[in-house]
Parts: structure tokens; sequence; C-alpha cells
């Protein structure tokens, strides 16, 4: 099947700056992919050439097959955007401003009330239909934002920070609705965020954006495996009774071949190995009469691989107080031990 987004070569230059550098991505109907990078990668560069708002210098975007550059409108009816934040008529009730959005997405008279209803109940928000917007809570202002964003039927949808300035539980809640939503309804989601813990959660596939350039792409799993591949694989066993030294496997039977770096701190054992041999390790130990009080092996999150993958790249820190926590958080944390 034919990917309903595709970008191919699309680049946007700004003056000498390129923006966008000559991107190449495929995302498939229903899956959930999640557009990561710091201040100034070019995301909303991107987004908004997809949306047909920004003509490319270069390379083309297509939405179901639509070209966005020579046919924007078609590709708007395609696409549903919420923005980071999400602006209703503060004096008209949660109903009427969706009805009111729903008329000018063109919804035709007879269905465009139900059809509000239903996005309503969809978002979780049946409770609160005839309640001024006004007195609505920035969670809630979210969920109507993406009840607006579905009204019009769309294919795909593009989801800007969509957590912004939600508290814990909101953040879940709402994760869960769009999971739900891709799985239920088939929908495309594409989120832009620099929350990693949460594209982890929601995403199946992420792409890593920095100057204009897609640095990685893939499933969170298969990004995983790349480091694994490249840094190889470090288990780490921790015995009851501190060893003087881990012990010596030259004349043990075994794929101790494997192990690349042996480390002692305290009363635990790091190998880096070139595969998993946790299992046989323990084994080991075990047999050997020795007790085994803890056994960890280093897992990538998202975290990780996103640190990888800027190691080279020195990240300017921006002004914008949108992100710029989360960015510090991400980015200059102190990395654990291992
Ligand atoms: N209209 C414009 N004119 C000139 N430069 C621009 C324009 N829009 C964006 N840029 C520049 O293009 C680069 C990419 O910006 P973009 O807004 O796409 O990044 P972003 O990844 O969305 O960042 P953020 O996370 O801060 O929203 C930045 O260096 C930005 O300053």
């Amino acid at each position: 099947m034919d990917p309903i987004i595709q970008l191919k070569g699309l680049t946007k230059c700004y003056g000498t700056l390129k923006a966008v550098d000559e991107l190449n991505l495929d995302i498939q109907k229903g899956e959930v992919f999640g557009l990561l990078g710091p201040n100034g990668a070019g995301k909303t560069t991107t987004i908004l050439m997809m949306l047909g708002l920004s003509e490319p210098t270069a390379g083309s975007a297509w939405v179901s097959g639509i070209n966005a550059t020579s046919r924007p409108i078609e590709v708007k009816r395609k696409l549903g955007y919420m923005p980071d934040s999400v602006g209703f008529y503060d004096n008209m009730t949660a109903l009427e401003n969706l009805v009111y959005l729903g008329r000018l997405n063109g919804l035709p008279e007879q269905e465009v009330k139900s059809h509000a209803e239903e996005m309503m109940q969809v978002v979780g928000l049946s409770a609160h239909l005839h309640q001024k917007t006004s007195t609505y809570s920035r969670g809630m202002k979210q969920r109507l934002g993406l009840a607006d964003v579905l009204i019009k039927k769309p294919e795909v949808i593009i989801l800007d920070e969509p957590t912004l300035g939600i508290d814990p539980a909101g953040v879940k809640d709402f994760l869960n609705l769009i999971k739900e939503l891709s799985v239920r309804h088939g929908l495309t989601v594409l989120l832009s965020s620099h929350h990693l813990h949460q594209v982890q959660q929601v995403c199946d596939r992420v792409g890593i954006f920095v100057k204009g350039k897609l640095l990685a792409e893939g499933s969170i799993h298969a990004l995983s495996g790349n480091l694994f591949n490249r840094d190889g694989y470090t288990t780490a066993i921790t015995l009851g009774t501190a060893p003087l030294e881990p012990l010596p496997l030259d004349n043990e039977p075994g794929p101790w071949e494997a192990i690349k770096k042996t480390e002692l701190v305290g009363d635990t054992i790091y190998f880096s190995c070139s595969n998993d041999i946790t299992a046989r390790l323990v084994k080991l130990y075990v047999e050997k009469g020795f007790d085994v009080t803890g056994v960890q092996r280093k897992e990538y999150g998202l975290e990780d691989i996103y640190q990888k993958y800027f190691e080279n790249n020195s990240i300017e820190e921006t002004a914008n107080e949108k992100s710029e926590h989360v960015i510090k958080k991400s980015f200059f944390r102190k990395r654990k031990a291992w």
C-alpha cells in the first residue's frame, strides 16, 4: 500500500539557511509517528509544507497521493492540524464552537450538530457540551481542539506539542485517546513533540530531526537495536559479597569471546559484550556458588537514542520558553552510571 504521507527530497531555504534539507520520509496509514528535534530543527517548516501553507524550495510533500503544494485546498481536506495552543470563542459553548467550525469546514447543515456531539463524545467531553469554553481547563481545551480537528473527518492529524501545559493525568488520558483513535479509526497521527517520554509511550515510529536533516527514523525498538549493534550489550551483575575480581573465564566453556570489557565497581560487575549473554553469565555465577542479588541488562530508551544521535551535534539553547526545560532535561541530564 502506498504511504499516506510521502516527503520526497523536501527542502526549504530561507536565504542561505536550509531549514529543511532534502527530507525523505514515508508514513503509512494508521501509524502514529513522532517528530522529534530541538528548537529550530525544521519541524514546523516541514509541517507547513505538508499543509500546503509554505512552498518547498525543492522536492515535494504528498498526502493521500495529493501534492500539497499544487493542490493545497484538497490537502487541507485530508489533514487536520492542531497547533500547540488552540483558541475558541469564549462566549460560546463548546458545542456551539464545534458546530460553527463544522459549518466553516463545509459539513452539511443536517448533520453538523450530531457530528459535533459525536466528536465531543469521542474526546470524552459529552458532559461539558453546553459549558462556555472560557470555563474550560487547558486539558479540556486540548480535547476540544482534537474534536475540532476531527470534525472534518481527516485522514491524517498533525499535533504540535499537544500536551503542553496539561497535568500528568491529563497527559496520560490524552495520549491514550490519540492511540485509541489511531487503532480504532485507522487515523494517521503525526506528533511533533519534545517530550521524549510521551513520544515513546504513544508513537509506533519516530524521526529524529536536527538542523533540517532527518538523522534517524524507525521504531524505538529498531533504533535501540542500532545502538546495541554499535555499542554492544551491557549486563550488570550484583553479588551478595563483593568479589575481589571478575571471574577469570578463560578456562570456562561458554560464549565468553563475546565479552569485550569487564569492570568491577563495588559489588557489581559490568560486562560489555558483542551479543546478549546475560542468562549465561547469571548461570555461571550461580553455579560458582555466588549469591546473585541483582541483574540488569541495559535497555536503550528514547532518551538514550536521542542523546546518542545528538552526540556529535552541538545543541543550541534557545530562549524559547515552550520547551527549554524539557530540552535541558533531556540533553543535559546527568547520565546514569551506565
Ligand atoms: N519565515 C522564516 N524566515 C526565516 N527563517 C525562518 C522562518 N521560519 C523558520 N525559520 C528558521 O528555520 C529554522 C527551522 O525553524 P522551525 O520553526 O521549522 O523549527 P522547529 O523545529 O519547528 O522549532 P520549534 O521546536 O522551536 O518550533 C529555524 O532556524 C528558524 O529560525
